[in-house]
C-alpha cells in the first residue's frame, strides 16, 4: 500500500468509528430517556401524552390518566391566564393535578409549550411547581403540574369575597423567602441558568403548606453560560416590568430582581401593582412606594392587617424591596443576596 492509501485507509476507520460512537450515544441517550419519562400515544385523537417518572406517578395506570386527562371540560377549571386554561385533573379521593391547557395556532403558543419543557422539564426543587409531564395534540398542547391547593398569592391578597384571605405577616415572609430562593435557583444553580421574565403574584403558588412555589414558566428564556442577558420582543405583565426591560428588550436576570421586588411590595402594601387606581393617575405601585419610603413614611403604606406585626421587619423588608426595585439594574442585589438579605431579617442580623 502507498503512503495515500494508508492515510485514506485511517480517515476511512476514523470516520466510521466516529460514526459508529455517535449511534451509540444516541442508542443510550434515547435509553436513558425511555426510563425516565413514560410515552403513551393515543391512537384516536392523534395525540401523545409523555409522564415523566416519579414516586407521585408510579402507581398511575396509564389508560386512566389519559381518559380523565381527554374528558376534562369547563366545570372542571381552576384559572386561566393570557396563553391557556387551568383545570383540576381528579384522579381518585387523594391524587390530583393541574392541567394547563394551550390552544396551538400561532408560532408564540407553541414557543411558550417548548420553553416550559426547555426550563422545566428536569427541575425538582421546593419552591418550583413539578411538571409531570405534557400532552401534545394536533390543535393543543397540555402541561400537568402538581396540583397546589392554595392557588396562587394574586388570589390570596386580591381576590374577590371568598378567595380573598387574610395573610398575617410570618405567612407573607416565608412566601416571599420561598419565592426568593426558587428564583435563586434558576438564576444560579441551573445549568444553562434560567430567567422566568414574568415573575408576579399569580405566578407564585401556594402548597398545602403555604409554601411558595414559582410557576408558568412560558416565558422562561435559557441563558447560555458567557452570555448575561438575551435580546426578546418585550413580554411579561405592566406594573412588573423592569424599565430597562421595557426600554431595551434585553432579558436579564436582573429583571426578575426587579419583578420580585414589585412582589414584595405587594405582599407589604396589599395592594395590586395592575391597580386602575395607579393607572389613572398615570403612576405605578413603584413609585408612590418609593415616595413614601423616602420620607421615611412607611407607616402609611403598609397593607392595614399588618399594622400590629414587627416594624424592625416590616422596615428592613421595605428597605430590601427598594434595592431591588433600584432604577439602574447593576445597583439591585443578585437574588442569591436577596435571599440572604431576607434571612437576615428574622435572625435580625441586618440592619438595612
Ligand atoms: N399547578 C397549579 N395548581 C393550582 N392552580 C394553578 C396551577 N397552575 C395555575 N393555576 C391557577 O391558574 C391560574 C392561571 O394560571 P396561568 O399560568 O395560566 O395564568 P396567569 O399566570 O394567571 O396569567 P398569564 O399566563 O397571562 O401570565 C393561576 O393564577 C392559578 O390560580
Amino acid at each position: 500500500m502507498g503512503n495515500h492509501q494508508v492515510v485514506a485507509f485511517y480517515i476511512a476507520i476514523s470516520c466510521i468509528a466516529f460514526v459508529i460512537s455517535k449511534i451509540i450515544i444516541s442508542v443510550l441517550l434515547y435509553k436513558r430517556w425511555k426510563r425516565k419519562h413514560l410515552v403513551y400515544e393515543d391512537g384516536f385523537s392523534g395525540g401523545k401524552m409523555v409522564m415523566f417518572k416519579s414516586t407521585a406517578m408510579q402507581s398511575l395506570k396509564s389508560n386512566v390518566f389519559l381518559k380523565k386527562t381527554l374528558k376534562l371540560s369547563n366545570k372542571d377549571i381552576i384559572g386561566s391566564g393570557g396563553y391557556g386554561t387551568v383545570y383540576k385533573l381528579m384522579i381518585d379521593e387523594s391524587t390530583a393535578f393541574a392541567v394547563k391547557r394551550l390552544n396551538r395556532g400561532t408560532a408564540e403558543r407553541d414557543r411558550g409549550f417548548e420553553r416550559e419543557l426547555e426550563a422545566m422539564g428536569d427541575i425538582k426543587h421546593r419552591n418550583i411547581v413539578t411538571l409531570h409531564g405534557y400532552y401534545t395534540a394536533p390543535h393543543y398542547n397540555l402541561l400537568i403540574y402538581e396540583l397546589m391547593p392554595n392557588g396562587s398569592l394574586d388570589a390570596f391578597l386580591h381576590g374577590k369575597g371568598m378567595n380573598k384571605k387574610l395573610l398575617d405577616w410570618p405567612s407573607r415572609y416565608k412566601i416571599a423567602l420561598g419565592a426568593a430562593r426558587g428564583i435563586s435557583y434558576l438564576h444560579h444553580d441551573c445549568i444553562p441558568h434560567i430567567i422566568h421574565r414574568d415573575i408576579k403574584s399569580s405566578n407564585i403558588l401556594l402548597d398545602q403548606n403555604m409554601e411558595a412555589r414559582v410557576s408558568d414558566f412560558g416565558l422562561a428564556t435559557l441563558m447560555e453560560p458567557d452570555k448575561t442577558h438575551v435580546s426578546t420582543f418585550v413580554a411579561g405583565t405592566f406594573g412588573y416590568l423592569a424599565p430597562e426591560y421595557f426600554d431595551t428588550g434585553r432579558a436579564t436576570a436582573k429583571g426578575d430582581v426587579y419583578s420580585f421586588g414589585v412582589v414584595l411590595l405587594e405582599l407589604l402594601t396589599g395592594k395590586k401593582p395592575t391597580d386602575e387606581e395607579f393607572i389613572e393617575e398615570g403612576t405605578k405601585l413603584v413609585t408612590w412606594v418609593k415616595t413614601v419610603v423616602e420620607h421615611e413614611r412607611e407607616e402609611h403604606v403598609v397593607d392595614r392587617n399588618l399594622e400590629d406585626c414587627p416594624l424592625e421587619e416590616i422596615n428592613s423588608a421595605f428597605n430590601i424591596a427598594t434595592m431591588c426595585l433600584e432604577s439602574e439594574p447593576s445597583k439591585r442585589p443578585s437574588m442569591a443576596e436577596v435571599v440572604k438579605l431576607l434571612e437576615q431579617l428574622k435572625t435580625k442580623k441586618v440592619v438595612l
